[in-house]
């Protein structure tokens, strides 16, 4: 019997208080607050008292790197999928940026299989959109969908698809699924050798510039591509004011676009390179203030869909080097909800409401995760399957990096004091974190 919980006091979606009871994988009740007991009937029940926690549905992220198959150094999906969980998630898109690659339906199922066995979150394997991400043949979409891993996102995330016919190709291919090409954009010409954002602080510093109309290209040419087929399109990562304004232009003109902004991306700045740091070389390159404003304002209308983290984890050897031969990438799962409350709620910028819409139910339909027993991005409401966050708002912590539950060291916010908490978490009425801190899956017990 698995155990019920009773929620008292807490605040949906920050909205009036309710309690809640979560029982065999459901929200069986909602009823006003101080009202709901547990049922005489069950032995198994742990009351939480909530008063003062905001419930969210709990978080999908459709951009994580998990490393397993290939880095199991950097991180392995038991290590990520457990990082999910405290930061809130209750599932994961994996991207395809392995060793091998997951470019076959053998790879994503292995991937699919080994997120379940960790039990953490619901783990999606995002699909290559060509042979070992080299940019040249189309992999095996149709055969990845039809998996039982059930891919509908496909990216070579990592490289970007800069053959304009490749790219036509997996638009159409996609289309067959319900799927969509989640582009990585970057024009690999005008990035040669770049190591953070072309502009005042690179010239100074003599860093080779990465600018930002490689990134504001490659959009443009894919949503005219978009339009062209008619097909679905997703923007990775985007980072630039120019970005935001080609999303906004083709949203405007009926293209089926959706983009998504990183936690990183909404508060961080190029001038963080100064002290030639690798904690913060990341792809796309971290921007300048007017870029964090123009991407905090395109969230804040809907011209950005989502926020995903793009958790890249890193071994201490690819990022404790200098600066020009340190990977790209930072960690995120465990932060990214409280770099969105600090940038967007506590600025009143945006509601709880907004953030479970761009943090749950909108990836979860751009994913089309939201179907069947996999169901994410709920609302909180009876019948719905339980899974939740609850998250102390008024909390404040200072980052810890060796306290942390991924396997890489390399969070860009080591030292920082950022606001709230992540309570607990609940996958399909199973408590994966509770008091704040994991709650080990049979899985971990048995191993
Ligand atoms: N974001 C990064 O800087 N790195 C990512 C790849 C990617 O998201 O492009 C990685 O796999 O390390
Ligand atoms: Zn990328
Ligand atoms: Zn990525």
């Amino acid at each position: 019997m698995s155990t019920t919980y009773l929620v008292t006091g807490v605040a949906p979606l920050g909205g009036e208080q309710v309690d809640l009871l979560l029982q065999d994988g459901v929200i069986a009740q909602v009823a006003p607050a101080g009202t709901l007991t547990a049922p005489d009937d069950v032995t198994d029940v742990v009351t939480i008292d909530a008063a003062g926690l905001v419930a969210l549905p709990g978080l999908v992220d459709l951009h994580t790197h998990l490393r397993e198959p290939g880095r199991e150094d950097a991180e392995t999906i038991a290590s990520g999928t457990r990082a999910a969980a405290v930061g809130g998630f209750t599932a994961v898109h994996a991207m395809a940026n392995t060793t091998p690659v997951a470019d076959t339906a053998g790879v994503v199922e292995q991937v699919w299989r080994l997120g379940r066995d960790a039990g953490w979150v619901d783990v999606h394997p995002v699909g290559a959109v060509s042979v070992g991400l080299a940019g040249e043949q189309l992999a095996e979409l149709g055969a990845m969908a039809d998996s039982a891993a059930q891919v509908r996102v496909f990216s070579d995330d990592g490289k970007c698809v800069h053959d304009p016919i490749l790219m036509r190709r997996a638009l159409e291919y996609v289309k067959a699924f319900d799927g969509v090409v989640a582009q990585h954009a970057q024009e690999p010409r005008l990035t040669e050798g770049a190591q953070m954002n072309e502009g005042v602080v690179s010239a100074e510093i003599g860093l080779a510039g990465w600018p930002a109309v490689a990134e504001e290209a490659i959009i443009a040419r894919d949503v005219l591509l978009a339009e062209h087929v008619g097909s679905r399109l997703h923007v990775c990562h985007l980072s630039t004011a120019g970005s935001v304004e080609i999303v906004r232009w083709a949203k405007g003109r009926g293209i089926d676009v959706t983009a998504e902004v990183t936690p990183h991306h909404l508060i961080l700045t190029d001038e963080l390179a100064r002290d030639y740091d690798p904690t913060f070389k990341v792809n796309p390159p971290l921007r300048t203030a007017a870029d964090v404003e123009a991407v905090r304002a395109g969230l804040a209308d809907g011209t950005i869909d989502i926020v995903a983290t793009d958790h890249a984890p890193h071994t201490r050897e690819d990022k404790d080097c200098e600066w020009a031969a340190a990977a790209f990438g930072m960690t995120g799962l465990e932060t990214a909800l409280s770099v969105v409350q600090q940038t967007m709620v506590d600025t009143g910028r945006m509601s709880w409401a907004d953030v479970a819409r761009v943090m749950s139910s909108a990836p979860a339909r751009i994913g089309r995760v939201d179907v069947g027993p996999q169901a994410q991005g709920r609302p909180i409401a009876e019948g719905e399957p339980a899974n939740l966050v609850l998250v102390d708002p008024a909390a404040t912590r200072v980052v810890d990096g060796a306290q942390q539950a991924t396997a890489s060291g390399n969070t860009p916010f080591r030292g920082r004091e950022l606001p709230g908490r992540v309570v607990a978490t609940f996958l399909r009425g199973r408590a994966t974190v509770l008091d704040g801190a994991t709650v080990e899956t049979a899985a971990e017990v048995t191993a």
